[in-house]
């Protein structure tokens, strides 16, 4: 067997899901099952200065020859890293992946990818004209719970497709949590809200049951029709999104797509699952149900008209078994022994590998895609950011 490929990353920005996934991809490969590839980190910027990207690499047990680095800008430069993942709030990803792909580096993404549609394509143009890779990570689509429903669905077990419905509840207080407002989930300058921060699970539902499953010539954009709640407290950031997707596809076979946001409520009240499931995939010869948390799911149950009743649960592998997850706001700590995130930065890896420069499970179109859908959201219900977090121009100082 020859030695597994070495993927040497660049950690940009130091926050919370920084450490979670830093921790996550420095676990052994070989404890889910991966012997081609491994992920190693060689560096990390925090753009509070190069004390904080010190402590960082401390605390998630990087190689003693990691840098540290006190801006971005210096990050990019390294010639040793291979890929630089993006860590800063959504206001900030246009511009620091431009800075990234500009310097001519591979880029992986957090989710939302960008603030708005143009944006997103703009990028998506910079990786063309530079032969780069580029992703949004958006890490649901790479767990193996997530190839067993495509798979369920594409092979036509579930009959044809009416209807999928998608809930992803924060159940955050944010008059409580955030009172100041200045968290990244309600901060109008950080682009905070329910529809780009957790509103994009609940579409990737309705996106990877109904389009990703497709072959890409029959792929279609859904029309969108849509409300929006405002949050009052900071007054530009949305609480509360609903959406309805209508799919086109031949022969009168329009798929039906109900997607449903929210920090506040929870799609899973007692967080025992006993509010049943946060997705359902109805076709006329069945369904299949993904239980809560939609971003991170661990459980399925598919039901079929011949009676079929097949459950599922799907634990995360490796020493810790995916305990203690967190849900950002003060709930439990990750123990950083297993997440699920590895998985998303597997793929990446194998992209660079092949020489892929963009993952088949979110293609940029679909990414640019997905943007719009929520433009079309945001448009619709009267929320619009400030000028220089929307803005397409290169570089902003933000
Ligand atoms: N996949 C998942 O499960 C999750 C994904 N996310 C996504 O990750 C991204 C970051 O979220 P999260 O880690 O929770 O955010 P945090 O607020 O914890 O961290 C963001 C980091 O970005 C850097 N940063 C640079 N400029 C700013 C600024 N003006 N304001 C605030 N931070 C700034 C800071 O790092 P430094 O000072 O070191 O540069 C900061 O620590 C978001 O896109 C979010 O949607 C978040 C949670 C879970
Ligand atoms: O991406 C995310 O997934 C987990 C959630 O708790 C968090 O709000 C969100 O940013």
């Amino acid at each position: 067997m020859s030695a597994p490929k070495e993927i040497r990353w660049g950690i940009l920005a130091t926050g919370g899901i920084a450490l979670t996934f830093s921790k996550d991809i420095l676990l052994d490969p070989q404890t889910r099952g991966v012997t081609s590839i491994k992920h190693t980190v060689v560096a990390a910027a925090s753009s509070s200065g190069t004390a904080r990207a010190t402590q960082f690499l401390k605390e998630i047990g990087a190689p003693s020859t990691a840098k540290a680095y006190g801006s971005y800008e210096e990050l990019v430069k390294d010639p040793d890293v291979d890929i630089v993942y993006v860590s800063t709030p959504h206001s900030h990803h246009y511009q620091n992946t431009m800075l990234v792909l500009e310097a001519g580096k591979n880029a992986f993404v957090e989710k939302a990818f960008t603030v708005n549609a143009a944006q997103a394509k703009k990028l998506t143009e910079k990786a063309k004209e530079k032969n780069l890779f580029l992703m949004e990570a958006v890490w649901t689509r790479y767990f193996p719970l997530s190839y067993y429903v495509r798979d369920v669905i594409a092979s036509g077990k579930l009959g044809d497709i009416q209807l999928v419905t998608a809930d992803n509840g924060l159940c955050l207080d944010p008059e409580q949590t955030m009172p100041d407002g200045k968290h990244r989930m309600v901060n109008p300058d950080l682009a905070g809200g329910a529809l780009l921060d957790s509103g994009i699970y609940a579409l990737t539902w309705l996106f990877q049951t109904v389009y990703t499953t497709l072959p890409r010539a029959e792929r279609k954009a859904p029309s969108v029709t849509s409300a929006l709640k405002i949050y009052q407290p900071t007054g530009a950031a949305d609480e509360l999104a609903s959406m309805l997707l209508v799919f086109p596809r031949a022969n009168n076979k329009d798929v039906h797509a109900i997607a449903t946001t929210s920090i506040r409520y929870s799609s899973d009240p007692l967080g025992d699952l006993s509010a049943g499931p946060a997705c359902r995939v109805h076709g006329d010869k069945g369904e299949i149900q993904i239980f809560p948390p939609l971003y991170r799911p661990t459980k399925t149950r598919l039901i079929l008209r011949d009676g079929t009743v097949e459950d599922k649960e799907w634990p995360q592998p490796g020493p810790g078994k995916g305990s203690g997850w967190f849900n950002g706001f003060g709930g439990i700590q990750p123990e950083g022994e297993g997440q699920g995130m590895f998985w998303e930065a597997d793929e990446a890896a194998y992209a660079l590998v092949e020489g892929r420069k963009e993952s088949p499970l979110l293609s940029w179109e679909e990414s640019v895609l997905i943007m719009e859908v929520m433009d079309q959201v945001r448009q619709h219900g009267g929320l619009r950011y400030p000028e220089k977090i929307e803005t397409t121009d290169f570089p902003v100082a933000l």
